[in-house]
């Protein structure tokens, strides 16, 4: 199995300037490896550093140390300390993030909103439509709501747009937080049968899932995140 993403003896500390500087070293030496259509969860108490390493390993937070390599464009690229123009060529052709939340941008229809992903990485746009027009229908959005902004829909239709959005294109490696929260059943198990394509398609998954039902499903391996019980120093 080819290893899509390395992750070597990361650390991640927060500096808490505003209450007497207390440092929490939330990430303490987190190594693994994630191999292609291998999905591996991240299990933890809440507080254990789940959502600081899906962050840090999309690059919104730099670690204290360590390292973070993805296959990019045939090589492995390092992440930490990545130019910023990097790190967004990443997010467009490598990495995918999938949260339960939508960045509603104001005016962008549903479907535009879903088709991104592809557009950026040059589909015609004909091709991105259909495909997006395939996930909305899947996802059970009314076609209705397919050429209005989503700022206006419910929380789980937003849900759903954003989802139809992560799995737009094949990302090498993909970050799932929550995907399936709050979702009814019947949605529910249209996400489940997307993470398995993506895994057929090759994709390098890490998720953190809530729903144990879901998450035996889904999961290949775990990775205990309890041994980083946060430690606090002044
Ligand atoms: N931006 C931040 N600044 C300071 N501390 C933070 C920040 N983000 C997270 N933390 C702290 O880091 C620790 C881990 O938080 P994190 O959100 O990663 O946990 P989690 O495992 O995802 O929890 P949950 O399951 O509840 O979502 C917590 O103690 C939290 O207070």
């Amino acid at each position: 199995m080819q290893t899509i993403i390395e992750v070597e003896n990361l650390h991640k500390t927060f500096t808490l300037h505003q209450q007497q500087g207390v440092v929490l070293n939330v990430l303490k030496n987190i190594s693994f490896n994630v191999g292609a259509g291998e999905c591996v969860v991240l299990n933890g108490h809440s507080g254990a550093g789940k959502s600081t390493l899906m962050r840090t390993l999309y690059g919104n937070y730099l670690p204290a140390s360590g390292s973070i390599r993805v296959l990019h464009q045939d090589r492995m690229f390092e992440m930490v300390g990545a130019e910023p123009r990097q790190i967004m060529a990443v997010r467009r052709e490598t990495m995918g993030y999938v949260s339960q939340f939508l960045r509603v941008i104001p005016r962008v229809t549903c479907l535009d909103v879903v088709m991104e992903p592809a557009l950026a990485r040059g589909w015609a746009a004909d091709k991105a439509a259909q495909r997006a027009r395939q996930l909305l229908s899947r996802l059970n959005i009314p076609e209705r709501l397919w050429s209005l902004a989503p700022g206006t829909f419910s929380g789980g239709e937003q849900q759903r747009v954003n989802i139809a959005r992560g799995f737009m294109v094949t990302w090498p490696v993909m970050l799932l937080d929550e995907p399936t929260a709050s979702l009814d059943e019947v949605n529910r198990q249209v996400v489940l049968d997307l993470i398995g394509e993506a895994k057929q398609a090759g994709s390098a998954l890490i998720g953190i899932f809530h729903d144990k039902a879901a998450r035996e499903v889904v999961a290949d391996r775990y990775i205990d995140m309890n041994a980083q019980e946060s430690s606090h120093a002044a």
